[in-house]
């Protein structure tokens, strides 16, 4: 099994009107919950899509698993935005293709405790937008996959539902060791559910690694206006004589400054709104490709 579960060395996917995604290297190491997170039209969906080998990359490449996506497949359950079901079948039926497609593997308690509330019975077709994400996840968790890829998993679920689902899934994943990557915009949702972390702006990856190492490196300083060298500020904000910046520190910071720990929410739209932020990857999101051939 390999220890990296996707690394891209200066990923690239172009449409007809422009770049989606440029120039990414990263690695995500393996049997992580990794929040994937950006603005829309950011290339989060791109990312997924070319990490499942249903697109080509325009340049670059990607590897899943250690190998080629298409060759990974197999081992990679993903559920897309519009969890694409066949209509016509019911939920029992989804569930038999499930089984029939992964005998091998099928794991029918869990698949079938993640739709227990539905009506096996009930066609595709006549379910709500969260009952369908029930059934596309009940697919992807009965695969028992090394990598699972979902694209906004929790959108269309009510609260209830998205507590039971995603203490299932990271159940799940912890049991298995599953690699997950979760794109969302439900940023505090995220907070307690992921160790990793990728931002995604622009088509370009702003910050990749440990989510703890990431908040570490930041601090939200308090203090008088006055230059904050040598400290990397991503963001500041005057009011009258007081000033309030989110910095990356390089050395102890002075005695003037009130300093708090930002959260994971703080910390993202602190570099949302500021794309010159420099880029920051943690040593174990670095793509060893880029780093040997660098
Ligand atoms: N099939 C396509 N044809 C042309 N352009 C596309 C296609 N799919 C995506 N794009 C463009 O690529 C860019 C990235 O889109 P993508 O869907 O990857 O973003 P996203 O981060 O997933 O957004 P959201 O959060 O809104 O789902 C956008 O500018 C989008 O318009």
């Amino acid at each position: 099994m390999s220890d990296t579960a996707i690394e891209a060395d200066g990923l690239g996917r172009r449409y007809r009107r422009g770049w989606a995604l440029r120039d990414c290297s990263f690695r995500l190491p393996a049997g992580r919950v990794c929040a994937l997170v950006g603005p829309n039209g950011a290339g989060k969906s791109t990312l997924l899509a070319l990490a499942t080998g249903l697109l080509r990359p325009t340049e670059g490449t990607v590897r899943v698993l250690g190998t080629d996506p298409a060759a990974a497949r197999e081992h990679i359950a993903y559920v897309a935005q519009e969890k694409p079901l066949h209509p016509q079948l019911t939920v029992a039926d989804t569930l038999r293709m499930g089984r029939e497609l992964n005998a091998a593997r099928w794991d029918d308690t869990t698949a079938r405790s993640i739709v227990a509330e539905l009506d096996p019975r009930a066609r595709i077709r006549s379910l709500s937008g969260g009952q369908r994400t029930r059934v596309a996840l009940a697919l992807a968790l009965g695969k028992r996959p090394e990598l699972m890829l979902l694209d906004e998993p929790m959108a269309d679920l009510d609260p209830l539902a998205r507590h039971q689902l995603m203490g299932a899934l990271l159940g799940h994943a912890h049991e298995q060791g599953t690699t997950v990557v979760m794109s969302s915009h439900i940023l505090t949702e995220l907070e307690g559910a992921c160790d990793y972390l990728l931002l995604v702006d622009g088509g370009r990856i702003r910050l990749g690694g440990e989510t703890e190492d990431i908040l570490a490196a930041h601090v939200l300083l308090t203090g008088p206006v006055g230059d904050l060298a040598p400290h990397t500020v991503v963001e500041s904000r005057t009011t009258g004589r007081q000033l309030t910046a989110l910095v990356r520190t390089e050395g102890p910071v002075g005695d003037a400054w009130q300093s708090m720990e930002p959260s994971l929410e703080e910390l993202l739209l602190a570099h949302l709104r500021s794309p010159e932020a420099p880029v920051l990857l943690t040593p174990s999101a670095e793509s060893r490709e880029a780093v040997t051939t660098a």
